[in-house]
């Protein structure tokens, strides 16, 4: 198949690279070239950051005229409206068929040819097999659903926790202080899943409790390691410029926070989030306020 990549960044380069070792023919689109190409492709990867999603799609409008199945890999949510990423394809691109591609991936490990685990959904599961069928590969092995939302809620909140991760650990607070954030992150994380209508299993998969485990202790996510920074006592801008690459969770912590208010989720652990990353607030202001909370039953 021809397939387009649109996107040269890191995860881009990765999963053009995966399509080329699984037979197809790929043209990689980047930033500041000609789209044209691009309208021949029988199959589309979206690889640019979640807040640059819409432009690329506005830009595809006069070119991707048929329905096409297109794949996003972005993990976020579009601040100004608030939608998912098939939320937004749905909007500017009906003509496209959404598909999401997440799930625990550092594109270093997928480039060297290490073991991975992802999951591909769309609406309707025959469609996720036959690209998870025709991607895949014997150490890029790709799983399907047909839970959109899940996977898309997976892929977009873990970038949340793994920044109070690395916040934790940036501060020293230890090991177990960081399980804990992951779990009490993992309550976060599918209580508002099952308020959106997510299915719950969903996220107790690779784009869930697997891409959490994995960025929540990684120093290779730069989630973690914007939080580690943050830790540390630099400022966001500090730690946004001293980032590897695009920081998702940075950009989404302030919409998941309001869709968790006017969803009526309870999320500390993002609400702290928010306050030190778009309000300026100290690390250990939020970590007490954290730990002052009542005591309760675990699973609620
Ligand atoms: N890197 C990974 O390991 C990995 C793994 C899984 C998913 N992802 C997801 O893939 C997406 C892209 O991440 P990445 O690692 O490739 O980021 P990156 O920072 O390495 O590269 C981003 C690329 O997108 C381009 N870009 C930025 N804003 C753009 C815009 N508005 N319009 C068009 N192009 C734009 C940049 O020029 C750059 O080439 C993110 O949502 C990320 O969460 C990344
Ligand atoms: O480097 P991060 O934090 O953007 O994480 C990359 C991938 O999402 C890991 O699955």
């Amino acid at each position: 198949m021809r397939i387009g990549v649109l996107g040269a960044g890191a995860w881009g380069t990765a999963l053009a690279h995966v399509a080329r070792a699984a037979g197809h023919e790929v043209e990689v689109w980047s930033r500041g070239r000609p789209l044209e190409a691009i309208g021949k492709a029988q199959g589309l990867i979206l690889a640019v950051p979640a807040q640059g999603v819409r432009g690329v799609l506005l830009g595809l409008k006069a070119i991707v005229t048929n329905a096409i199945p297109l794949i996003i890999s972005a993990k976020g949510i579009e601040q100004g409206s608030g939608l998912f990423m098939n939320e937004v394809v749905a909007d500017v691109l009906p003509q496209a068929e959404p598909m999401v591609l997440s799930g625990p991936s550092f594109a270093a490990d997928v480039m060297q040819g290490l073991p991975t685990a992802v999951v591909l959904t769309a609406g309707e599961i025959s469609h996720a097999h036959q690209w998870a069928e025709a991607l895949s590969l014997p150490h890029f092995r790709i799983y399907a659903s047909d839970d959109v939302k899940g996977v898309e809620i997976g892929g977009a909140l873990k970038n949340v926790l793994a920044i109070a991760c690395g916040i934790s650990d940036g501060r020293a607070l230890g090991d177990s202080a960081r399980a804990a954030l992951t779990t009490r992150g993992f309550a976060e994380l599918t209580r508002f899943a099952a308020k959106l209508g997510a299915k719950p299993e969903t996220l107790m998969g690779l784009s869930g409790l697997g891409d959490l485990l994995l960025t929540c202790s990684s120093k290779q996510s730069r989630n973690y390691s914007f939080g580690f920074a943050l830790g540390a006592g630099k400022t966001v801008e500090q730690a946004l410029a001293a980032s590897r690459g695009v920081v998702e969770g940075a950009a989404t912590v302030k919409i998941a926070q309001a869709l968790a208010r006017q969803h009526g989720v309870d999320m500390p652990i993002v609400d702290a989030v928010h306050a030190i990353v778009d309000e300026g607030r100290a690390p250990d202001q939020e970590i007490a306020r954290l730990l002052a909370r009542p005591l309760r039953a675990e699973i609620t």
